[in-house]
């Protein structure tokens, strides 16, 4: 199981930060980030609570004016952002929320498609309260995608759906992925959320990257697979939890 060997394409970085250090008051939440993630890596960001992967992300998509600190950062022009609460506007219709901001004569035509894709075809005319919270979340991809984001930096998106959901918008995000390719920081507590998802794992720890894991595992991944439970094992342990085994299935890689 190797650490991650630096991003493989020519094309620029998505993310790369230098000696990124973000602090409130006397306490120094970031320091000294260095990172690279390359062109349509999918990276998952994991650390205890308070490690400071909110900081970390809302330095790089650029909403943190105010918070003292230092160092570098860039990234590409077309960022997209979703966080745990859809954030739909509750006075736009569906397809309005998903367009918002965009111009061009083809803006609708971009929203419907990307409705679909993610199976909301038919709903552009709802209102936000209308659709399930797992829907409000598909939507939110799909405002996220219409941008032909780059680089995605996901807040715990699934945070606050139920299990069966969370399965389900696992597999979305995974297939949005591989079309689109963006690159994607992910933040999450989940574990078997990370390595089922991403192709890197970090682990954030008192400020510092602790942890930078490159998950070599084919998709779809079973979480049952023992190299997944490695991985799994390996990463619980570096967040300070004693792993359970988990039963085992005979055909998994
Ligand atoms: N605006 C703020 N003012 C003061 N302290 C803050 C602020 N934002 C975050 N912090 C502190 O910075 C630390 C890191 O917070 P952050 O939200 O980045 O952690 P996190 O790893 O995302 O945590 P969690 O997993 O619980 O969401 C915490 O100790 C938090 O209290």
């Amino acid at each position: 199981m190797a650490t991650h060997p630096g991003p493989l394409t020519a094309a620029p970085p998505a993310i790369r930060t230098s000696r990124l250090v973000r602090r409130f008051g006397e306490r120094e939440v970031l320091r000294e980030i260095d990172l690279t993630v390359g062109a349509g890596e999918f990276t998952a960001l994991l650390g205890r609570s308070g490690s400071g992967k909110s900081t970390l992300l809302r330095a790089l998509s650029g909403l943190d004016h105010g918070v003292r600190g230092s160092g570098e950062l860039a990234v590409p022009e077309r960022v997209s952002l979703s966080f745990q609460d859809s954030r739909l506007l509750p006075w736009l219709r569906v397809l309005d929320n998903v367009v918002l901001g965009l111009g061009g004569r083809r803006a609708e035509d971009r929203g419907r498609e990307a409705l679909a894709e993610v199976g909301l075809a038919g709903r552009e005319r709802s209102w936000p309260h209308e659709l399930s919270g797992g829907e409000q979340q598909r939507a939110a991809l799909a405002r996220a995608l219409v941008r032909e984001p780059e680089l995605l930096l996901a807040d715990e998106p699934f945070g606050a759906l139920d299990a069966l959901t969370r399965i389900k918008m696992h597999g979305l995000l995974r297939e949005l992925y591989e079309r689109h390719r963006p690159a994607v920081l992910l933040v999450t507590h989940d574990v078997d959320e990370a390595v089922e998802l991403a192709d890197r794992v970090l682990v954030l720890e008192e400020g510092r990257i602790a942890v930078d894991l490159a998950v070599d595992l084919p998709t779809p991944r079973s979480r049952r697979a023992p190299r997944f439970q490695e991985y799994r094992d390996r990463l619980l342990t570096a967040l300070g939890v004693h792993p359970e085994p988990v039963p085992s299935e005979k055909n998994d890689a």
